[in-house]
This record gives C-alpha cells, structure tokens and sequence, in this order.
C-alpha cells in the first residue's frame, strides 16, 4: 500500500477555497458559545468605528461650522466613549479568540499524535520522520496563527468594509460607486492570484518538512557520518535542502507579500477620486465639507481593512496549505483493518501461510508465492542470503504488514481477524533491532505488558526467576534498576538485545520469533539464551532466524528463504549445502 504523503499529495482531489474554509471552521464548531462572543465583539467593534467618522461629519457641519463649543464637547465625548467601548470589545476578541486557537492547536496535535499511534509500519517506512514532526509542529502552528489573530481580524474587516461601502453609497451613491470601482480589479486581482499564493505557501511547508527530515536523519545516524568521515556529503546534501527552503521560502514570502503595495496604490487612488469629484460636489452645492471629511474617512475604512485583508487572506492560505498536509494524515485509515469473518481452517496449524505474495510498495514483489505451516511448541528456523526475505517474512508473520495477495491464518483464522492487542498478546517478535525507550530496564521490560506493571522490583525479579531469566538480569550492573538513556545508547546492543529477549518472553507468547536475537551477543551469553529457549513453555513455537547456523542445531524444521521464496531445507547439513551452493539474491 503507498503510504507515501509526498506522493499521496500529488494525487489527491484539489479542494476549493470555501471548501477549506468550511473544513477549518468545522475544526472549532464545538466552540461555538466563545465564538459566538467574540464575533459579537468584533461586530460592535466594526460598528462603533463606522459610527465615528459620521458622528465627526455631523460635529463639522452642525456645531464647528456655527462656532456650537458645547455641541463639539459633547460629540467629542461621546466619541471617546465610543472609542473605549470600541478598545475593549477588540481587546475581549483578541483573548476570545487566541483561546480558541491555542485549544485548537491542543487538540489537533493531539489527534494527529494518536493517528500516528495507529498507522501501520508501512507508513513509518515510506515517510521520514522529520517531516512528520513539521506536520505535528510547524503545520498545527498555522492554523494555530490563522485562528487565534486572523480569523475574527478577517470578519472584523469584512463587517468595517461592508459598513463602510454601505455609508459610502448611501451618502452620496454616484461618489460612493466612484470611491468603490479600484476595489473590484483588487477583489479580480485576489481571485486569480489565491491559487498561486496557496502552492507557493504548500511548496514552503514542504521544504520545511524536507529540511527536518534531512536534520533527523543526519542526527539518527551522527556515529556512522563521523565513522565515515561523510561530513562533507552530509552537509552537501542539507546545503541543497537548505537552498530548497530558502528558495520557496522567498517565493512564498514574494506571494504573500504581492499584494501589500498594490492595495496601497488603489487606496491612494480611491482616495484621490473622493477628494477631486467630492470638491467638485462642494463647489456646486450638493455636498458639505462635513460630510466630505466623513466621506474620506469611510473610505479609508473601506480601504484599510481591504490592505489588511491581503495580509489575513495570505494567512488563510498558509492555514489551508498547512491544513492540507495535516488532514492528509488524519484521513489515513487507522492500522491494517480488522475484518469481520475471515477462512476459518482448523487443519492450518498454529500458523500457516496460505500462496502469500508481498510488496512493501506496489512496486517490486519481495515475497512469491509463500506456502508453509507452523505447528505448536515446535522450533522453527528461517535461514538464506542477505536481502533474501527472512525478516520481510517474520513481519508477515506477526502482521507487521498484510501480504498483497494470499493468506496467513493464525491459531486456523485469517490473521486480519485478531485485534492488535489479541496478535500482539499471542506473538513475541525480536527485532533485528530493538529499540529501547529512556528509563530503566524495569520500565522497558514491563513496556506493553500490564500483567506485571504494578509489581515491586522484588516481585518482578522472582517473576524473571521463575522465568529462568534471572542469569540474564544479572547482566545488568544496577538489576532492575540499571537506567536506560535515550533510544538505550548507554548499554550495549547485546544488552539491548538481552532486554528484548526479556521483554518478549515474559509475555509469554504462542510463537516467539527471534530475527537475528543474538547476533550481537557472546557465546557465553548466547548459551544462556538457549538454555532459556528450550525451557520455554513447551506450547511456545519458536522462529528463530539466524546467520550463525550453530544456533540453530536445535530446530525441528529449517526453511531456506532466498529472493523471495520460501524451501523447506530438511537438516541442518542441507540448509548448510543450500547456502553454500551459493544461491544469492536474484
Ligand atoms: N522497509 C522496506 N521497504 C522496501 N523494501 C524493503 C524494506 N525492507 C526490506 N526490503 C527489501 O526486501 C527484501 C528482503 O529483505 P529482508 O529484510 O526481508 O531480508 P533478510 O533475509 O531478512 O535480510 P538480512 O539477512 O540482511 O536481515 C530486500 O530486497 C530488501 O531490500
């Protein structure tokens, strides 16, 4: 299945600006009463500042032009009222509504945080890391800015325009039509140029995204770039990611900003047009000087939110083009579905893999036509070449990923049937590389098992005891108490290893499968581990896949798995001829 969201981005349905916004505004419905608030104070707000200019014009022709101080005072009161009353309702939109988008922000990052907890490994595999925390961070920020500063600041706007195009009209309408006619190739100049400013801003995101991915990677593998000395490539190669970034970074700041001088300039005209034919008016007696000073002002509250607006509109698309990259993931499915009735075959023995074919793209196919079973309590070995298809099988083996055609039946039912928590209860899996996180190794053994999350150290070390894992335990200097940093860089791999080892059999698993368990380990050790296999349960079935032909003297069947196919071997000496007739990956 393609998981990939770069590609997945490039397919997908384009949405429409109102589609969008609808989608946004969808995202803090439940906040309708806070809403609610802070558009009536946005409103009263617009209200109040249309209100000013004309109770100034009605001050000029009533009481300054006949010398009326009183009448002036009062009005000029009345107006500084207006303008507290005015402050107030913007600053209450201003708390509202930033509110509203820190929670919004709470809330995403959060639902994008668990639908990333569901995903299937094939996600993880198809999309680096990095820039899934720029969704997490940088994208929610967005809609976390558009939210909590635009969105009212836009309706605000909006309403003093509208107000102000209405009082420009209704004053005077043919110098109303006049003042109004630069704001319509502006309103064409917005339409033409949004689907522009949105892929400049969508190109911006993703450089962002590309540029942590290329940090992460370069900080994951730190030791092997240094090992290497590949510093210099490294560096190259985040100098042209750089580059990138900064590249679309600049087009999408020239995009936002395009408009900025261009709202001035139709500002300036439109001011220009009211202040000639308005003169022109005065001069022959069908208009006040009153009413020209409230004209200008109307236009200027015509013209100010309309500059601002190219501001908020180019939030708004760095919103949507963030928003875009962030529905993308939520509206993956969740992990690989369950389906409801699937084969049920008691014959299928614990596991069986019924002509399964697989690939981890839709690309290339990695395994052909695999048929074999698996029967309880007995151990199973999966041997070949590097690149052969070991680990792509034990991945099948406990769902990992759904193979593309054919079936694996576990305890005789399609595989698909089991929760995650029923497969993860009833299969143990080793990886090649485990991955530890920071704490202890008490906080890492009891990871994902909650039989034993409450016992005291002394009752989990008889718990390992009585699991004959206590030779293990006492590897480790401080017991349970050894700490484990980050991704367990301060213990060994073997250590690291030996934790896996503990944690999976402690859960006690159906099947136990362990991809290159002791790879890392000494003899010594690996004897140990050994020991502890053969005293497992005796209903456990083990899949141990192994270079070291030694460690796996004991299995009851060996399957040789080479480019793709899987062979029974029959004894340990044919798998050995098997590999030494130098059969590589095709
Ligand atoms: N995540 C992945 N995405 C795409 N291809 C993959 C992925 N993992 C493995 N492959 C490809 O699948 C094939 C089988 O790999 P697999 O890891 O199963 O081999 P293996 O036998 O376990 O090898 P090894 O002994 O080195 O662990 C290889 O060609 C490999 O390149």
């Amino acid at each position: 299945m393609n998981y990939d969201l770069n590609q997945l981005s490039k397919t997908a349905p384009k949405t429409s600006t109102w589609a969008g916004l609808k989608k946004l505004i969808q995202l803090i419905s439940h906040e309708r009463r806070t809403l609610l608030f802070a558009l009536f104070a946005i409103l009263t707000n617009s209200t109040l500042n249309l209100l000013g200019p004309l109770i100034i014009g009605r001050t000029i022709d009533k009481y300054v032009q006949h010398k009326d101080f009183n009448g002036v005072i009062h009005n000029a009161i009345l107006l500084l009222c207006m303008y507290i009353v005015a402050l107030f309702t913007s600053y209450k939109q201003t708390t509202l509504m930033g509110g509203v988008g820190q929670r919004m922000l709470f809330t995403l990052r959060n639902s994008i945080f668990n639908k990333l907890q569901q995903l299937p490994v094939g996600f993880f595999n198809q999309n680096k890391a990095g820039d899934l925390i720029s969704r997490v961070n940088n994208d929610t920020d967005k809609l976390n800015q558009f939210f909590s500063q635009s969105l009212m600041q836009f309706i605000g706007n909006i309403s003093t325009m509208i107000g102000a195009g209405i009082f420009l009209l209704l004053i005077k309408v043919e110098l109303g039509a006049a003042a109004l006619s630069p704001a319509l190739i502006i309103l064409f100049l917005t339409i033409i140029l949004s689907p522009w400013i949105k892929r400049k801003n969508a190109a911006n995101l993703k450089s962002t995204g590309g540029l942590s991915g290329e940090i992460q990677e370069s900080l994951n593998n730190f030791k092997v770039i240094i090992a290497f000395n590949r510093r210099d490539y490294f560096r190259k190669r985040f100098d042209t990611v750089n580059k990138e970034n900064y590249q679309t970074a600049i087009g999408a700041g020239l995009a936002n900003n395009v408009f900025v001088p261009v709202y001035g300039l139709f500002a300036s005209i439109a001011q220009l047009i009211v202040l000639s034919f308005g003169i022109y008016l005065i001069s022959v007696g069908q208009f006040s000087i009153g009413l020209l000073v409230s004209y200008l002002s109307y236009a200027t509250n015509f013209y100010n939110p309309l500059r601002q607006l190219a501001a908020l509109w180019t939030n708004f698309q760095l919103a949507m083009a963030g928003w875009d990259r962030i529905a993308q993931i939520l509206q993956l499915e969740s992990d690989l579905p369950l389906i409801e009735q699937g084969i049920t075959d008691t014959n299928a023995g614990l596991l069986e893999f019924r002509h399964v074919h697989f690939s981890y793209d839709d690309s290339k196919e990695i395994l052909h036509n695999v048929c074999f079973k698996l029967e309880q309590g007995k151990t199973y070995a999966l041997v070949g070449p590097t690149g052969g298809g070991k680990t792509t099988t034990a991945s099948l083996i406990a769902r990992l990923y759904d193979a593309s055609k054919g079936l694996v039946l576990l305890d005789g039912k399609d595989i698909r049937t089991y929760t995650a928590e029923e497969r993860s209860l009833k299969i143990g899996f080793i990886l090649q590389e485990p991955f530890l996180f920071s704490g202890t190794v008490k906080d890492n053994i009891l990871y994902g098992n909650d039989l034993y999350k409450n016992h005291t150290n002394e009752q989990l070390e008889k718990v390992i005891t009585d699991a004959n894992l206590g030779s293990l335990l006492a590897i480790f200097e401080n017991g349970l108490d050894t700490p484990v940093l980050s991704s367990g860089d301060s213990i060994s791999l073997g250590q690291k290893q030996l934790i896996a080892f503990m944690r999976a059999v402690l859960r006690n698993p159906q099947i136990l499968i362990l991809d290159e368990a002791t790879a890392n380990i000494d003899t010594i050790t690996e004897k140990l581990l050994s020991d502890i296999l053969n005293k497992l349960p005796e209903t456990t079935t083990r899949v141990i896949i192994a270079h070291r032909l030694n460690t796996i003297e004991n299995a009851d069947e060996i399957f040789f798995v080479n480019s793709g196919e899987v062979i029974r071997a029959g004894s340990l000496n044919d798998a050995m001829d098997l590999l030494l007739q130098g059969k590589r990956v095709s």
